[in-house]
């Protein structure tokens, strides 16, 4: 077994994982301090279980929707039918079971481009969060959702990339990502995602286990540079921690 991060949750497989994210977002909504509850999601291929669990019998009747805001940690600059794009993955997973209301789902707007849509999404969330300083007292989200690449990137923060560096804006350009898809991306950055009461690792798959193995090295990748304003937890699967 590969020495895992403070606060994992090992799963028994990918299945497990999204099972034990669901009730972990349900705990959190439930527990929210606010009438609104604010959750930023991760794209990919590795959440897109959890999103159509949260659809579907058993648990759609448990997600208070009304209540939920729905952001992004990130997404591709493409058009929102492109197969690449989050925000597609995330319709099609809640499908038409999720009760989304339309002005509770803040995608990126990718077709304003990488520089102009960065801004825009930073003005969204601002909006939102009724204010333009990140007070660490009152966080943005009450939870973020995030994976791990296997190159050791989360949401669009890739290894050697600018947008690493941003401590002052909340959302950040990344013309060019690290690694497939090569497309431009829009990312939060580290200020933006620490600022949630919550914040969960979903990593499942052998092919997560070099990155993880990096991680436990010390290597220095952008996934070790996350924080959260309250807990931080990792939902990881045997296969993925083996070593
Ligand atoms: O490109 C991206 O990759 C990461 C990791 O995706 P996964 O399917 O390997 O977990 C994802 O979190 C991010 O949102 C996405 O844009």
């Amino acid at each position: 077994m590969i020495a895992l991060p403070p606060n994992t949750e090992l799963t028994a497989d990918a299945e497990a994982t999204a099972r034990a994210a669901a009730e972990h977002l349900l705990a959190i909504a439930e527990s929210a301090p606010g009438e609104r509850v604010a959750i930023c999601l991760s794209g990919g291929s590795t959440p897109k279980r959890l999103y159509a669990l949260l659809a579907s019998p058993g648990f759609v009747e448990r997600v208070p929707w009304a209540r939920i805001h729905w952001f992004f940690g990130d997404d591709r600059v493409v058009t929102w039918d492109d197969p690449l794009s989050n925000v597609r993955m995330v319709r099609e997973a809640f499908g038409h079971a999720a009760p989304v209301p339309a002005t509770h789902l803040h995608f990126i707007p990718s077709d304003e481009g990488v520089e102009a849509g960065a801004r825009a999404y930073e003005r969204t969330l601002q909006a939102f969060y009724g204010g333009e300083r990140l007070d660490p007292d009152r966080p943005l989200f009450d939870l973020v959702l995030l994976g791990l690449g296997s190159d050791g990137h989360t949401a669009s923060l890739f290894p050697g990339k600018p947008a690493l560096a941003e401590r002052s804006a909340w959302v950040a350009p990344v013309p060019e990502a690290g690694m497939e898809p090569f497309v431009p991306r829009i990312t939060l950055t580290f200020p933006a995602l620490a600022s949630s009461r919550s914040v969960l690792f979903l990593v499942n798959g052998a092919g997560k286990r070099d990155a993880l193995r990096r991680l436990a090295a010390g290597e220095d990748l952008p996934a070790r540079h996350v924080e959260s304003a309250g807990r931080l937890t990792w939902y990881i699967d045997r296969e993925a921690a083996e070593a």
